[in-house]
C-alpha cells in the first residue's frame, strides 16, 4: 500500500480563509493588520521569498510596508530601522528576512524586535513562552508543521519523532511543539552518529537539511507506515527539490510532504496567522491603557 501526499497547498488555503476573515473583523474595528519586511541585499531567492509573502499578504487583505536596503547596511543602521519600525503603530508584524550578510548579526538583529510584533516568533521573550508552553508568536515552518499534523489528524502523542535540523527556526521551536503534545523528540544534527538507527526508530521523521549534495532521505531509512515530512529545499537543475526521495519514500511512509507545495507553502499562511494574532494583541493592548 502506497502512502497519502500530504497538500500544503490545500491546507495553507483553509488557514489563509481563517486568517481573511480575521482580517475582516480587525477591520470593523478599525485595524488593519501590517507587515513591515525587511530585506538586506540582492540574494534572488531571498527576494523572491519576500515578493510570495507580501503577496500572500495581500490576498488577505494585510497591508505590507516593503523595506529594501543595500548589502552594505550596518548594525547600527539596522538598530535604528527595528526600533523605528517598533515605535512605528501602524505596523503590527516586523520579518526580517534571513540569512543576513556577513556585517550583520542575526540575533542581535532579531532579539531587538518587540516581542508583540515578532511574526518569526525569534525573539528571546517568544523563544521563552514556546519553551515553557504558553508560545503566542511562534516560528511559521514548524507551527505549519504543526497544522499540518491537525489537519491530517495524525496523532503525536507518544510518537517517536526525529527532527533532523537543531537551528533556532526550524529544529528547536519545533522540538518544542511537539514534546508539548507528547511525543517524544530526538534532534539529530551534522555530528550525529548513526542517524539511519534514529530514522528507523522513528513513527514520524522531520527533515530540514536542504543539500542534496550532503543528504537525502531514502527509503531504506524510513519505517513502514511512518510519516515523513521534509522542510529541505534546494534547487536541483533549477527545479526545486526537498531532502526525501519522494517517488519511493511514500511507497513505505503513510504520509509525505512534497516539495513544493509541502511545508513551504505553510510557512506563509502562519507568517499571515501571526500577523494577525500581532494585529489583535496590539488591538489589546491599545484598549488596556
Ligand atoms: N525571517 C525569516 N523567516 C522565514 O520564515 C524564512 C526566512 N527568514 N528565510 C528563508 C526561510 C525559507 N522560507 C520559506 C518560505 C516559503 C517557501 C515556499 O513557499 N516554498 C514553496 C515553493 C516556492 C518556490 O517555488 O520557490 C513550496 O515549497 O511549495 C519556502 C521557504 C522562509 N524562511
Ligand atoms: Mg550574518
Amino acid at each position: 500500500m502506497t502512502g497519502q501526499k500530504i497538500d500544503g497547498i490545500v491546507v495553507s488555503a483553509s488557514v489563509k480563509e481563517r486568517v481573511k476573515s480575521a482580517v475582516k473583523e480587525l477591520a470593523e474595528n478599525g485595524i488593519i493588520p501590517c507587515l513591515a519586511t525587511v530585506l538586506v541585499g540582492d540574494d534572488p531567492a531571498s527576494a523572491t521569498y519576500v515578493r510570495n509573502k507580501q503577496k500572500a499578504c495581500a490576498d488577505v487583505g494585510i497591508t505590507t510596508k516593503d523595506h529594501k536596503l543595500p548589502s552594505e547596511f550596518s548594525q547600527k543602521e539596522m538598530n535604528s530601522l527595528v526600533n523605528l519600525l517598533n515605535n512605528d503603530d501602524s505596523v503590527h508584524g516586523i520579518l526580517v528576512q534571513l540569512p543576513l550578510p556577513g556585517q550583520l548579526d542575526e540575533f542581535t538583529t532579531t532579539s531587538r524586535i518587540s516581542p508583540l510584533k515578532d511574526v518569526d516568533g525569534l525573539t528571546p521573550h517568544n523563544i521563552g513562552l514556546l519553551t515553557t508552553g504558553r508560545g503566542i508568536l511562534k516560528p511559521c515552518t514548524p507551527s505549519g508543521i504543526m497544522e499540518l499534523f491537525e489537519y491530517y489528524k495524525i496523532p503525536l502523542e507518544g510518537k517517536n519523532v526525529t527532527i533532523i535540523n537543531r537551528s533556532n527556526l526550524v529544529g528547536k521551536p519545533l522540538y518544542n511543539m511537539m514534546l508539548e503534545k507528547n511525543a517524544t523528540v530526538t534532534t539529530c544534527h551534522s555530528k550525529t552518529r548513526n542517524l539511519k538507527e534514529y530514522c528507523l526508530n522513528s513513527d514520524i521523521i522531520v527533515t530540514a537539511i536542504g543539500n542534496r549534495q550532503k543528504f537525502i532521505l531514502t527509503e531504506d531509512m524510513v519505517k513502514e507506515g511512518a510519516v515523513v515530512i521534509d522542510v529541505g529545499t534546494a534547487r536541483l537543475d533549477g527545479k526545486l527539490v526537498g531532502d526525501v526521495d519522494y517517488e519511493n519514500v511514500i511507497k513505505k511512509a503513510s504520509y509525505v510532504t512534497p516539495v513544493p507545495g509541502g511545508v513551504g507553502p505553510m510557512t506563509i499562511a502562519m507568517l499571515l496567522k501571526n500577523t494577525v494574532t500581532a494585529a489583535s494583541i496590539s488591538k489589546e493592548f491599545v484598549q488596556s491603557s
